[in-house]
């Protein structure tokens, strides 16, 4: 069976006189992807943020872990366990990655009586950790800035799942990468989520959606219009619902892809 770790209930947001949420349930299970789809200004970015704490919502509920879940800001969202990650936005690109892995949560040891950074455990560490994701980085020294769109995602990613992270939100996570570092950062996803932790990837590519996710979650004009397994449908049909072609909560569809 599987353990559910993210519940939305009816969930609105309105921006003045602008519904962009008007009324949307869903939940994601651990160690599930979902793909978020939607047209330009469906209302998935704002989901996102509501998600992680970035905005809060005009009503409605969530449930994380099956506790009410409501924060009030990404820190708090955070220290929950959910954390959108932006390509290189949260890394400090001045510093190398043993730094960013453990900004804020340095380990130090003692010398004569002070503290300082123990550099050797946490380089130790940062290699454990990108090892067993697969993760080559030529030097963990290398300042952040020297490094690929993509060698920055897995950093992030790697990061994210290293400190306790339960539920990831991606962004159009791969809109600055090549076809290579797309292909291993979809393969990076899956890893992430066969280690229990909950997906919602937000993508306009279709193939990126299909290849990664368990399930699509359509998003049009502020409610769910497509809630389906992504064994049990097919590109046509997803796009019939992102464009209201299909009706919502049809389930499977078959034969809506003539
Ligand atoms: N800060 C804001 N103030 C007013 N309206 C907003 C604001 N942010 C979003 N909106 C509106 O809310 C609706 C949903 O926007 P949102 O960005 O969530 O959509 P989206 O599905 O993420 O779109 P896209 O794929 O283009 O990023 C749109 O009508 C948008 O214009």
């Amino acid at each position: 069976m599987t353990e559910e770790l993210l519940t939305l209930d009816n969930i609105t947001k309105s921006y003045g006189a602008v519904q962009a949420l008007r009324g949307v349930s869903f939940s994601i299970a651990k160690g599930e992807v979902i793909a978020l789809l939607g047209d330009n200004g469906a209302g998935k970015s704002t989901l996102v943020k509501i998600i992680s704490g970035g905005l809060e919502a005009s009503s409605g509920s969530m449930r994380f872990e099956g506790r009410d879940f409501r924060p009030k800001s990404p820190s708090e969202a955070k220290a929950a366990g959910i954390e959108t990650v932006y390509q290189d936005l949260s890394l400090c690109t001045n510093v190398d990655v043993v730094a960013n892995f453990f900004m804020g949560r340095e380990l130090t040891r003692p010398v004569m009586g002070i503290k300082v950074l123990d550099e050797a455990r946490m380089e130790e560490q940062v290699a454990k950790a990108l090892a067993s994701a697969g993760t080559r980085i030529p030097s963990l020294r290398t300042k952040v800035e020297h490094l690929s769109g993509g060698q920055r995602q897995a950093i992030e990613l790697n990061r994210f799942v290293h400190w306790g992270g339960k539920l990831v939100l991606l962004d159009e996570p791969f809109a600055a990468l090549g076809v290579e570092q797309t292909k291993r950062g979809l393969e990076m996803i899956r890893q992430v989520a066969a280690q229990g932790i909950g997906v919602v990837i937000i993508t306009h590519i279709m193939q990126q959606a299909f290849q990664v996710a368990d399930r699509m979650v359509v998003i049009r004009q502020g409610v769910v219009a497509g809630d389906v397994p992504t064994k049990q449908t097919n590109a046509d049909a997803v796009i019939g619902m992102i464009t209201g072609e299909t009706l919502a909560g049809a389930g499977p569809v078959a034969g809506a892809g003539e």
